[in-house]
């Protein structure tokens, strides 16, 4: 049987999003990884599975280009607000967030960022502030759980870090149980330029749940102020936070496509 995608992206952070509310579809790793490869597949970064939710207006299950599933996507949440159009409540593995569509984006109301070393999860107790751990050049980093987990180097210049050697190298560490998203980040006139090595696929044009745990980490050590902008390679977040308050991400979101897919064709 042929299903409907959509093909979305967020600041080139790319989709195959599935609405499977009203025909369920099995996805599992196998079948994700084939849709995901840009060769032989549709490719993406991601894939989005809409299903129903008894606790929200719907569910959003999330799978890695690698076939793991994962807890949140802050560029994902955007186009599923799109789709949905107006506002909706989505429930993730990572918890409930709160969309609102706003003409070719949306604000999402991304939830309480989590600082506890085993709500990262680390493997061991440390300050996730300031962690007493380095990998090279990169040191000093913070840890921050946005829905998934997220370790953030503040350095000089975030275009001159070699993420693509030094990104697998931190997110595979057995510092990190669940592995962990690799956040380089460096300050510019009061906003920040960030460049993310993404558990499960790599380095990507954008990642929103990175935006927001970056903003987080440098309000949090006063190296700028809310509403913050985040320059990634694809383009700019904002993002709005103060201690003891929710995420809040506003950003574009893009309908590139609708296709269909035969899904017994692949894996
Ligand atoms: N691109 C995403 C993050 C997707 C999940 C991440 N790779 C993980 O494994 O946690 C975003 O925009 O937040």
């Amino acid at each position: 049987m042929k299903r409907r995608f959509h093909k979305m992206h967020g600041l080139g952070n790319d989709f195959v999003i599935f609405d499977a509310r009203e025909t369920p579809l099995a996805l599992d790793a196998a079948r994700a990884r084939a849709i995901a490869d840009r060769r032989t597949g549709i490719g993406c970064d991601q894939l989005i599975l809409i299903e129903p939710s008894a606790i929200a207006d719907m569910k959003m299950r999330i799978f890695n280009a690698d076939g793991g599933e994962v807890e949140a996507c802050g560029n994902a949440s955007r186009c599923v607000a799109l789709l949905a159009g107006g506002g909706a409540r989505i429930e993730t593995s990572g918890g409930v967030i709160g969309a609102a569509a706003l003409g070719d984006g949306a604000t999402i109301d991304m939830g309480e960022p989590r600082f506890g070393w085993d709500e990262i999860p680390l493997a061991y107790a440390m300050d996730s502030s300031a962690m007493p751990v380095g990998w090279e050049e990169l040191r000093d980093p913070a840890a921050v759980n946005v829905g998934n987990p997220h370790i953030i180097f503040f350095v000089e210049d975030a275009d001159a870090v070699d993420l693509e050697r030094l990104g697998p190298l931190i997110e595979h560490d057995p510092l990190f149980p669940q592995r962990v998203n690799v956040n380089v980040a460096s300050v510019e006139d009061g906003a920040l330029r960030l460049r993310v090595w993404e558990r499960g696929v790599g380095l990507t044009r954008a990642c929103g749940t990175g935006a927001c745990a970056t903003a987080v980490a440098a309000i949090r050590r006063q190296l700028v102020r809310g509403p913050v902008e985040v320059h990634l390679p694809g383009g700019t977040l904002s993002i709005d936070w103060e201690p003891g308050s929710r995420i809040r991400m506003t950003g574009p979101a893009t309908h590139v496509f609708t296709g269909e897919i035969e899904l017994e064709a692949l894996a």
